[in-house]
């Protein structure tokens, strides 16, 4: 039998649902998903393996203002996954302009094919998401249009299904285990900074950078030590909050989902560090691995 396996990015505007659509497909929690926009800095790949064939994922960060130079580093992500993708996925919310979303999905140079997926079709009724399907149809530029709901799982098979009609015949590119080529490391700061996500509002979150300075695994258990990295000692004094109240909190929640993901006990540690400016230094953002 042929055996099919290829690139594909998951492009969308913030908010869009990248990240919840790659749960949604490979089943398991490997991106942080939260209601507030640009929590996803990094190119996560996800590998998918079913027999006959293999897609290989990275959910690129939304399209955003090149601000700091973390988001000139995002948008460069962006640009050359968009470039060596056999398959883009061009992600809307539902409820987003459609013309406005057509529009930009039409200004990226698109090496490969595209598939247009309209996500949140839960919060639509039937007779809406027909019209916009007759417009997108239309557009004439993507392969084809499919509609999801990624938090409910709908339509996923089907994605998948036209996914891989359209990977190029090839030999796998990782181990069938693989799921995905991140370090545990990585996921294990991500699943920390999450919960910094969940528990603050406002620009906390945006000024936070979490680093795992130590990865141990135990007999029993796995020791695990990160820094929580902020910019100014007004941030710090938040994170850690009334009698390291708030810092407290951050490691039991982080601690529950990071050993439901190894599946093991583990033993967490957390220092808050404030770096003044960490965001437009090239040394740190080498460190905290965001270049
Ligand atoms: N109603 C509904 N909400 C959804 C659906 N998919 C995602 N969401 C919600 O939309 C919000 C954004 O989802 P994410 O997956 O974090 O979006 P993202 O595109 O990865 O966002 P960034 O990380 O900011 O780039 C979250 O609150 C999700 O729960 C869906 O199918 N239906």
């Amino acid at each position: 039998m042929m055996h099919r396996a290829g690139f594909v990015n998951i492009f969308g505007k913030p908010n869009a649902g990248k990240s919840t659509l790659l749960n949604a497909i490979l089943g398991e929690k490997l991106a942080i998903v939260s209601p507030k926009v640009q929590t996803t800095r990094h190119r996560i790949t996800g590998v998918l393996t079913e027999p006959g064939y293999q897609i290989v994922f990275s959910d690129t960060p939304g399209i955003i203002d090149p601000k700091y130079k973390m988001h000139e580093k995002m948008m460069s992500a962006v640009k050359s996954a968009l470039e060596d993708a056999d398959v883009a996925l061009l992600l809307m919310d539902a409820r987003d302009n459609l013309d406005e979303c057509l529009e930009l999905f039409a200004s990226l140079k698109l090496k490969g094919t595209s598939i247009l997926v309209i996500n949140k079709m839960d919060n639509l009724e039937a007779s809406t998401i027909e019209a916009l399907r007759e417009k997108c149809i239309a557009w004439g530029k993507a392969k084809s249009v499919i509609f999801i709901s990624a938090i409910q799982k709908k339509n996923i098979d089907l994605l998948k299904k036209e996914i891989v009609q359209l990977l190029p015949e090839s030999e796998p590119f990782y181990p069938e285990d693989t799921l995905t080529d991140r370090s545990t490391r990585f996921f294990v700061a991500e699943m920390i900074r999450e919960q910094i996500f969940h528990l603050f509002e406002d620009e906390i979150p945006y000024h936070t950078a979490v680093v795992v300075t130590l990865f141990q695994e135990k007999q029993t258990l796995t020791k695990i030590s990160a820094d929580i990295v902020v910019t100014r000692e007004t941030q710090k004094g938040i994170i850690l909050g009334e009698r390291g109240r708030s810092i407290r909190e951050i490691g039991s929640r982080a601690r529950q989902e990071i050993e439901k993901f190894l599946d093991r006990k583990v033993f967490l540690e957390l220092h808050v560090k404030v770096r003044d400016k960490w965001r437009d230094n090239d040394k740190y953002l080498r460190e905290y691995g965001l270049l």
